[in-house]
């Protein structure tokens, strides 16, 4: 269980926060027995942050700005119970997590503002951790200005700051660092696939992740540990060292394995990068249009129409795509084009995934010759293992191939046949582009949890350049104090130890968009 289930509504307030907020998130001593024990029991705590005392109230228009149906205000605060009482008729505290329809009027006139749906939901079993209420009030401006200036009349009530509900929540130990992530991307997932991994990550997989191989080194420096303190004592039992050898070949081999598939989270995360290329007038301007479903390029019979690098982000089948319109390909050329041609070339080293295009009905032609033995072939040659860019081979202009001729050579690569004009091939395209990208981008719905942030895989390398040292060192205390090293790493990862900047540079990331 990650956030409460009584809640159901994640932060949306987000404009960055001004201070600094949790000065008492410190590391317990790793070589503190006591603090071992603890850290390896508790899992949800892993901030290591003592849950705050009684602080400000806050509260704050949770849903969007603007005309609408309903319109969510919420506060969390030791102050909530007793603002939904003056605030509501009947006065009485509703039945906790139960929604129940009262008149709101404000406390200072009397004046009636709205007959709205209230929640209370009683700390600890809430969003943050704290006292906390819900007015689903009609979403007119007026109605939402006036509750929000009756409860800032409230004693003891202020506006809350930016991402300051899920900074409760994270100090409350209701959500560890990786989760705080999580809501923050699933608030601005734009597509399914991003919105499945932003949710897997919500629920905790990654941080649960973390944890598991955080006790098995908290285990493994125990039995360092031990080995220095009683080595010489016959009651030890033998082979404790060995036992964490084993411990930490095993943890290195499943760090190596989500490492070598960071890259994978991170483009789902911000996009994968998909460049069409091709010879002059194959259509990639286009494919381009087809599927952005905008006319993003010119398209023309004039070959070299397309000179700059043109990029629009696409939702392709659910991965959030980059996609680029490139120049021609084609040597000879006048100064601007040749330009053109040098970004093209530029922009297809950096991609994960390739759309080749070749006019079908011009197969024969030196330019669809000498792409396919340089660009297609030389990809092609990758073994799929160490390949780090894709690639799929379109032959453009079908309907322009006479149904009764022989189709595409026979010794050409493994292609897809499409009609821009007439849309014939595009279903089969899409389907194709969706396999590949979630080879490129890896698939929420069935795949481990993925590293989704480049702070993710520093810290995952972290732990495993530790658990080289500790195989390094001849010296058992710096083998100890290597295994207490990369434990942190993977502590921090989740949140824990003194994160503060990490924490400012992660709600600052909650702005983004809002
Ligand atoms: N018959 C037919 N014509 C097509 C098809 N797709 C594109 N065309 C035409 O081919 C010509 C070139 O299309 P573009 O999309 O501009 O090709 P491009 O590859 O972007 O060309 P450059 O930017 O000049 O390299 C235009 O006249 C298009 O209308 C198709 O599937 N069938
Ligand atoms: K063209
Ligand atoms: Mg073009």
């Amino acid at each position: 269980m990650v956030h409460s289930p009584t809640c159901p509504h994640p932060c949306f307030l987000l404009v960055p926060a001004s201070e600094p907020q949790f000065p008492h998130l410190q590391t317990p001593d790793p070589g503190d027995a006591v603090w071992n024990v603890r850290w390896a029991l508790c899992t949800r705590r892993s901030s290591g942050a003592p849950a705050p005392g009684p602080g400000a109230t806050i509260f704050a228009l949770s849903s969007g700005q603007g005309r609408c149906g309903i319109a969510v205000i919420r506060t969390s605060g030791p102050a909530s119970g007793h603002a939904l009482r003056i605030l509501t008729a009947p006065r009485d505290l509703p039945l906790a997590r139960h929604a129940s329809l009262r008149l709101l009027s404000d406390p200072r006139s009397g004046e009636p503002l709205d007959r709205a749906l209230v929640l209370w939901f009683p700390g600890p079993q809430s969003f943050t951790g704290e006292d906390c209420v819900e007015f689903h009030v009609h979403g007119g401006p007026a109605v939402v200005s006036g509750v929000l200036q009756a409860l800032g009349s409230v004693p003891g009530l202020r506006p809350a700051e930016a991402g300051e509900f899920t900074r409760r929540a994270f100090a409350n130990g209701k959500l560890n660092l990786t989760e705080v992530e999580g809501l923050a991307d699933l608030i601005h997932a734009e597509t399914e696939a991003q919105r499945r991994q932003a949710l897997r990550q919500l629920d905790g997989e990654l941080g649960h992740l973390c944890r598991g191989w955080a006790e098995t080194l908290t285990k493994a420096l125990a039995h360092v540990e031990a080995y220095i303190d009683f080595g010489e004592d016959d009651n030890l039992e033998e082979g404790v060292l060995e036992q964490a050898d084993i411990e930490v070949r095993a943890l290195e081999v499943a760090l190596g394995a989500h490492l070598r598939d960071a890259r994978r989270g991170q483009r789902l995360r911000s996009g994968a990068h998909v460049v069409v290329t091709g010879p002059p007038n194959a259509g990639k301007s286009s494919l381009v249009n087809l599927l952005s479903r905008k006319p993003v390029s010119i398209v023309s019979p004039e070959p070299g129409t397309t000179r700059d690098v043109l990029e629009t982000p696409v939702d392709l089948a659910g991965f959030p795509v980059l996609l680029s319109d490139t120049a021609g390909l084609r040597e000879g050329v006048g100064p601007v084009e040749q330009e053109g041609v040098r970004r093209a070339r530029e922009r297809l080293e950096q991609a994960d995934l390739i759309l080749a295009m070749l006019d079908a009905s011009d197969l024969a032609s030196p330019s669809s010759c000498n792409f396919l033995a340089t660009v297609v072939a030389s990809v092609g040659a990758q073994s799929p293992s160490d390949s780090s860019q894709r690639l799929l081979l379109v032959l453009n202009k079908s309907d322009l191939l006479s149904p009764e001729g022989p189709g595409p050579g026979p010794d050409l690569p493994p292609h897809l046949l499409l009609s821009c004009l007439t849309g014939e091939g595009l279903d089969g395209l899409l389907e194709a582009l969706r396999k590949e990208l979630a080879a490129v981008c890896g698939d929420p719905s069935t795949d481990p949890p993925l590293l989704t942030r480049a702070r993710h895989q520093h810290h995952l390398q972290g732990c495993l350049d530790a658990l080289g040292h500790y195989k390094q060192s001849k010296d058992l205390a710096l083998a100890a104090e290597a295994l207490r090293v990369a434990r942190g790493h993977l502590t921090r990862l989740t949140g824990g130890g003194g994160t503060e900047e990490i924490l400012d540079i992660i709600f600052r990331d909650f702005c983004v968009g809002k």
